[in-house]
């Protein structure tokens, strides 16, 4: 093959005319066909090869960003130097195209051949000419690689021939030189679709993984498979920024093939790493992926755990890439990586920031579902509360489990609307006795300045534990060093508008929105507990009160005393009504028992079990009248300042007594006839309609039919009323009743005082007879205790009682400008009126008068006294 490039004859000339001419036919057709580099080669050290002498070639090109030229297609197996030492590092490397060499390369139009011992020589002059000399090379025939006369990059062509290569080699090569640029051409950009094909499919073939991820696990698979494909040894580290924005910490990881120190490994992976630490938010803050040489960012000073972690596990550079979803950077990816191929990165990245996102955003829709199931079991558990002492475990374990916190402190507002007073508390962090002892010592007031930031806030506050908060609100009784918490959260509890009282709890991170729904939940709670406590309070003093009461009541029934005629009609009616529901208007001079009356119905009817209320209309206070019977709510009017229940309200399903009805003023009236029709009624100031079942007794001693006339009761509320009128005779009119009543009285009185019953004499009976009782047996009753604590032995013999003449209202007829006999006519009259006609007998005219019965007879006939005159009135 030597021969061709040495010297010929003519005929000879011709043929290796011809057959260069075929060469090159064949070669072009060949070259236009090249794709791949290894065709470039098979090409040279084949085909051209079996035409003419060299020992190997290589193609360099050039690289225009740093103005240098690099290998691009060796060799190997023909390369001369492939034992040299420096081959490696000669492979790898760049040549400047600076240097006088290259630039004499360049500068020719034509192939340049070289002398190596003599180029090698001159400054500047690229290693490899030197180490291919080293390795017996001797000439180098260099082509220049044009595109459109713009230079690519160049043929190396070695021999060790001694002599230059021959001027048909070099025409060849010359001749052949621009099919073999378009072929280099061809090679790379084939080469460039080539990787960008392969990484379009790499990051197809990852988004389509990771398209099914959902949980942080499988994105760790998914990472971790795709990343062992790039960089088949590194290792990586995937951080996310934690919800402070201001630390990141570990997420996924792969140690790769590394040997490491485990333990440090568990200290980095455990540990929260600012953001702002000279590295990682360089890396945040760059759009393109950022190299770090280890060892240089150690040198500088970084004193990092992280990167001490990955000098041990042998990475020299470490690349970090931001992880971004849109403009928010999410976290980063720290990987130990050969070759850069950012679009791959990038890409990556880009998806794994996704898949982040979503995870995260999966993880915040399950938190989510956890806490509203949470709140859900909160809020049914809260419904069941009924105590203190409930209210204080359901309430710290829920903050427990949802926010890890401890409930500090509850305190309530107290009447004062100053003062808020612990009313739960984490034994934990306050010693029980002590607060209860030194209660004024753990309460805060209203004005101090946490406090006041408390309720001006409509949400929870964020404090941190310094030396003032615990000092003036939280006055923690133990150690800060013994406490894991460094934060404290205050919240209002309030309701509706009302503030309740705060909570005071100590945690790490609090969901705010969480923390107000539970607040809310919580302040019903407390007020149901406060308003159970109430409640608890006021049945038991109810309950007191009712025994009490009915105890009374069943003494006062049997208490009723006297059988004569006006009482047994009494009876009559009260038996004939008690059952029903029936309205019933009590009628009577005052001190006739209408309140006895009353009750005695009431204890007859099947609402006994209740208490029966009763209302004195004529002692109400003018202005509170209706606030009295139907209640109010709290602000209805000034001085409001709590709900208050209504008279009529609390005899539901019993009975309502309005004693001294005659005297309810009119507008208070016209309400009243609504509840008797409709049965329902409005607080004061509310809204809300109450239907009631109440049955009304109602009792005067006014004449309500002129009272209806006169204009001053309502003519329809008296008709509501007078459903069932029962009249209770004056007791001067049931003298018949008078012994029983005094007897009843003074047995009553004695035994209180612990005397012997005292007993009437006949003289002193007769004087209660001919008395005409305007008080009733109210004024009986007293007279008869009065008479128990004076008498001094066991016989009454005379009441000192007021002349007839004081009794103005019976006596009008017993003007002092009569004559005798008629006082003696109108006096009789009087008796017998009394005594209904009854003469004779107990209760009859003689026993009053005191005079035989036939005495009686003859003076009745004596003074023109007829049945008209006592009859008729
Ligand atoms: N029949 C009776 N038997 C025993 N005690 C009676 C009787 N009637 C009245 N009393 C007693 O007389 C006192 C006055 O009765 P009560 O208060 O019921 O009268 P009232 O008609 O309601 O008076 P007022 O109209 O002044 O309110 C009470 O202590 C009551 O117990």
């Amino acid at each position: 093959m030597k021969r061709l490039s040495g010297l010929t004859t003519h005929l000879e000339d011709q043929s290796i005319l011809e057959t260069e001419r075929q060469l090159l036919l064949d070669l072009g057709n060949d070259i236009t066909r090249i794709r791949d580099k290894n065709d470039l080669i098979v090409l040279f050290s084949k085909r051209i090869k079996s035409l003419f002498y060299f020992t190997h070639t290589i193609i360099t090109l050039i690289d225009r960003k740093d103005e240098t030229y690099i290998p691009f297609l060796l060799d190997h197996q023909a390369s001369a130097i492939k034992d040299h030492p420096a081959y490696a590092t000669m492979v790898g490397s760049r040549f400047t195209l600076s240097e006088p060499f290259i630039q004499t390369v360049l500068a020719a139009k034509e192939p340049v051949d070289f002398r190596l011992d003599e180029v090698m020589q001159a400054p500047q002059s690229p290693a490899f000419l030197r180490v291919n000399f080293e390795k017996g090379i001797r000439h180098v025939l260099m082509t220049t690689l044009r595109i459109e006369d713009r230079p690519i990059g160049f043929i190396h062509i070695y021999t060790d021939c001694d002599q230059p290569f021959s001027k048909d080699f070099q025409a060849v090569i010359e001749r052949i030189s621009p099919q073999l640029s378009s072929a280099v051409a061809n090679i790379i950009k084939n080469e460039e679709i080539l990787k960008k094909e392969s990484e379009k499919s790499f990051l197809l073939d990852f988004s389509n993984a990771i398209t099914a991820v959902r949980t942080q696990e499988e994105l760790a698979v998914v990472v971790k498979t795709a990343l062992r494909k790039l960089n088949p040894d590194g290792g990586y580290v995937i951080r996310k920024i934690n919800p402070d924005g201001i630390t990141m910490s570990a997420y996924l990881h792969d140690t790769g093939s590394s040997t490491f120190d485990k333990a440090l490994l568990e200290r980095v992976l455990a540990e929260k790493y600012p953001i702002n630490d000279g590295l990682q938010n360089r890396v945040l803050d760059s759009f393109i992926p950022l190299l770090f040489t280890v060892e240089r960012e150690l040198d500088r000073g970084y004193s990092l755990s992280y990167l001490d972690l990955w000098k041990n596990m042998g990475f020299k550079t470490m690349v970090g890439l931001a992880l971004r979803n849109g403009n928010t950077n999410i976290g980063l990816l720290w990987l130990s990586i050969d070759e850069i191929n950012i679009p791959i990165l990038q890409g990556l990245c880009s998806q794994v920031a996704i898949a982040m996102g979503n995870i995260m955003a999966n993880e915040d829709i399950l938190r989510r579902q956890a806490e509203q199931a949470l709140m859900l079991a909160f809020s049914n558990e809260l419904t069941g509360v009924k105590t203190k002492a409930d209210l204080d475990y359901v309430t710290s374990q829920t903050l427990q489990s949802l926010f890890n916190t401890r409930i500090a402190v509850l305190y309530l507002l107290a009447e004062d609307q100053v003062t808020l007073r612990p009313f739960l508390f984490d034994k934990q962090f306050f010693d029980e006795q002590e607060m209860q002892e030194r209660i004024d010592f753990y309460s805060l007031k209203v004005s101090e300045t946490h406090v006041k930031q408390v309720f001006e806030s409509t949400q929870p506050l964020l404090l941190e534990i310094d030396e003032h908060v615990e000092a003036k609100c939280l006055k923690l009784s133990i150690q800060r060093e013994q406490r894991k918490y460094k934060n404290v959260y205050a919240a209002a509890l309030r309701l509706g508008e009302q503030d309740l009282g705060m909570l005071w709890m100590l945690g790490e991170q609090i969901n705010g929105p969480l923390l107000e729904a539970i607040c809310a939940q919580i302040s019903t709670a407390v007020s149901n507990v406060l308003a159970g406590e109430q409640i608890l309070h006021l049945k038991k003093q109810l309950e007191d009160e009712n025994d009490y009461l009915k105890e009374q009541l069943r003494t006062n029934f049997d208490e009723i005393v006297g059988s004569g005629q006006a009482m047994q009609e009494v009876y009559r009616l009260i038996s004939l009504v008690a059952p029903s529901n029936t309205t019933v208007l009590l009628l009577g001079e005052t001190g006739t028992g209408k309140e006895l009356i009353a009750k005695a119905i009431h204890n007859a009817s099947s609402r006994k079990g209740k208490l029966m209320i009763k209302v004195n209309c004529a002692a109400l206070p003018p202005n509170l009248v209706e606030s009295e019977l139907f209640g109010h709510e709290r602000g209805a009017f000034t001085g409001a300042v709590e709900r208050r229940i209504g008279k009529f309200e609390l005899a539901h399903n019993s009975t309502i007594f309005l004693d001294e009805i005659g005297e309810m003023p009119l507008e208070t009236q016209v309400k009243l006839l609504r509840v008797l029709q409709e049965k329902e009624m409005e607080r004061v100031g509310g809204k809300a309609t109450i239907k009631l079942n109440v049955r009304v007794i109602a009792a005067t001693n006014r004449n309500l039919e002129a009272e209806v006339k006169a204009g001053r009761f309502r003519s329809d509320l008296y008709y509501r009323l007078n459903v069932f009128p029962i009249h209770l005779p004056a007791l001067r009119d049931r003298v018949e009743d008078m012994k029983s009543l005094a007897d009843f009285f003074l047995s009553k009185y004695s035994k209180n005082v612990g005397k012997k019953p005292i007993k009437l004499s006949e003289n002193a009976l007769r004087q209660l007879q001919a008395y005409l009782w305007p008080g009733n047996v109210r004024e009986l009753e007293h007279l008869m205790e009065r008479s128990v604590l004076l008498n001094p032995d066991h016989l009454i013999r005379q009441f000192f009682l007021p002349s007839i003449s004081e009794n103005t209202a019976e006596t009008p007829a017993l003007g002092s400008d009569l004559s005798l006999e008629e006082v003696e006519r109108t006096y009789i009259i009087q008796v017998l009126r009394r005594c209904q006609g009854k003469i004779s007998g107990i209760g009859g005219a003689a026993e009053i008068l005191g005079i035989p019965g036939n005495t009686v007879h003859s003076k009745m006939k004596k003074l023109r006294i007829t049945k008209a005159d006592y009859f008729g009135h």
